[in-house]
């Protein structure tokens, strides 16, 4: 079991507030932290949720009638069943107010659990930043009234005044600190039941947009926190709070909405996001020059022939292939279009286009996974290799180390390679040599995969994906075999050389 204090300490700045930092060296892959939530809650306007697994409702608790609960379940927290036992709450109060399920869980850990309550009492909240905004407001409406209105908790929590300003800034806990949970669940239900966890350990770590931990939520709510590349004693640990294949833009908008700082990590602050261009246009006055964002000055300036480009230009070209993405069906043919499109003006790592061709690269796949292979030309497969080739090379300067999307990544290259080779095997472009040598490249592939995906709870989406790597390189392991059996001269992939 990973000792978190052995591992991390707790520093604190005006700037960041509490962070953690290595304790010790760290080695790539080493767990630092196992934690449980302190409260776990559906997101805000979720659908009505089973309180006990948030599964589809469709049932409520015969104890308090008032929880709604699913054909499995018939308990659910027994505090929580309790407190709505005696709430003199209606009936209908939770289906009429769903988003007050994880406030008043927080509130009821006061009278469960004061040592819990006080710790997530020391969270960041930035109730000061959020007051009267929007978000501000929908908690207003749709938590903090529902609850005071009808006299939730009047007379009920000895030790605690509930007041307005609380409820607000245990809301203010969860949008700044939550944990995603997924796992347990098919991926219909992953989908739209999302649920998500307080884990106060965890949440002291500061952001960064190229992070250097992996967190790992199983569907018991187990956080697992590791260290995705070495890790020098007093070094940060970080994490990223917004999605790594954004842009700068975007994550610096994502980053001050949800958690009220600007980010000036260095990916943010170099125009070029370390050489991926991921916010990048193309320079209208010279043939291969990009434009990026110099922040400072205010201006998109070209790095061949230093042309300054108007932020009017810049804007509408983004907002353009934005909108055309959005709308773009999701079918091969569209998606070239609109990818051939818009490269005409961005660079074809910017943001709006490796979305646009990641899902080229899904329809691909789903083509060769349910037509005939005849429909599977050998062009289209060298198509989506070429496209994981590109994701791969942005990802390992933005996620290095071990990387959840990097696996996956690497596990659609692996099934690219693997499926080409045999087209061109099939259309005799190759011939057994090459083929083992394309088999060999996809099989070091799909190992270097599996052993990224290694740290998914096998409950979650990715976890299903290790296994079925693990079987995928069973197969492939197998394929390799019967192909050099096929030629006696080349054995265990290696040419015996005749010696005369
Ligand atoms: C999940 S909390 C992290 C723990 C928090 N610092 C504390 O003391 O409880 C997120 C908050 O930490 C601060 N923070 C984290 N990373 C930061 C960064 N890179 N720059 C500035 N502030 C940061 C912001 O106030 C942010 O809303």
């Amino acid at each position: 079991m990973a000792r978190f204090e052995e591992n991390c300490e707790i520093l604190e700045s005006d700037e960041l507030g509490r962070y953690l930092v290595a304790k010790r060296d760290l080695a790539r892959g080493q767990q630092i932290l196992v934690e449980q939530p302190i409260v776990v809650g559906p997101y805000w306007d979720s659908g009505i949720r089973c309180l006990n697994c948030f599964r589809n409702s469709c049932t409520i608790c015969r104890k308090c009638k008032r929880a709604p609960l699913c054909f499995d379940c018939t308990t659910h927290n027994e505090t929580e069943c309790e407190f709505y036992l005696n709430s003199g709450l209606n009936i209908n109060f939770l289906f009429d107010h769903f988003n007050v399920v994880t406030p008043v869980r927080c509130l009821l850990l006061a009278s469960s659990n004061r040592a819990k309550f006080d710790e997530m009492m020391t969270m960041e909240a930035h109730t000061e930043e959020r007051r009267d905004t929007d978000i501000w407001n929908a908690h207003e409406k749709k938590v903090v009234r529902p609850l005071l209105e009808n006299k939730a908790f009047d007379g009920k929590m000895e030790n605690l005044k509930v007041t307005s300003e609380l409820i607000q800034r245990i809301c203010g806990f969860f949008d700044v600190n939550s944990f995603e949970i997924r796992g347990n669940m098919d991926d219909a239900q992953q989908e739209e039941s999302l649920i998500r966890g307080l884990y106060p350990k965890a949440a002291l770590m500061a952001h960064n947009c190229v992070s250097n931990t992996l967190i790992s939520v199983d569907g018991d709510a187990n956080l697992r926190l590791y260290v995705t590349t070495p890790v020098k004693k007093g070094e940060m640990l970080f994490y990223n709070y917004t999605r790594s294949l954004f842009g700068t833009f975007e994550r610096r908008t994502h980053l001050k909405l949800g958690k009220y700082f600007v980010c000036t990590c260095s990916r943010c602050e170099d125009p070029t996001e370390l050489g991926t261009h991921l916010s990048s246009v193309k320079c209208t006055g010279c043939d291969d020059g990009l434009c990026s964002y110099y922040a400072e000055e205010n201006k998109w300036r070209c790095n061949k022939c230093a042309k300054e480009l108007e932020e009017t230009y810049v804007n509408n070209v983004l907002s353009d292939a934005r909108k055309d993405a959005f709308e773009c069906a999701n079918n091969i043919d569209e998606l070239e279009r609109v990818i051939a499109k818009h490269s005409e003006t961005l660079h074809p790592c910017n943001s709006i286009i490796l979305e646009l061709k990641q899902s080229l690269a899904g329809e691909i796949r789903n083509l060769c996974l349910f037509s005939p292979p005849s429909k599977v030309t050998e062009k289209l497969l060298l198509r989506k290799f070429h496209l994981c080739q590109e994701m791969l090379t942005i990802l390992r300067v933005l996620e290095p180390g071990i990387s959840r999307l990097t696996g996956i990544a690497l596990y659609e290259y692996h099934v690219a390679l693997w499926d080409l080779a045999r087209k061109k095997f099939e259309n005799k472009v190759i011939f057994v040599k090459e083929l083992l040598e394309e088999l060999a490249k996809a099989e070091g592939g799909l190992k270097e995969s599996i052993s990224m995906l290694l740290f998914e709870h096998p409950s979650t989406p990715e976890g299903q994906l290790t296994k079925r790597a693990m079987r995928d390189l069973k197969d492939l392991r197998e394929e390799i075999k019967q192909t050099q059996a096929i030629v006696p001269e080349i054995k265990n992939g290696q040419k015996v050389v005749k010696v005369n």
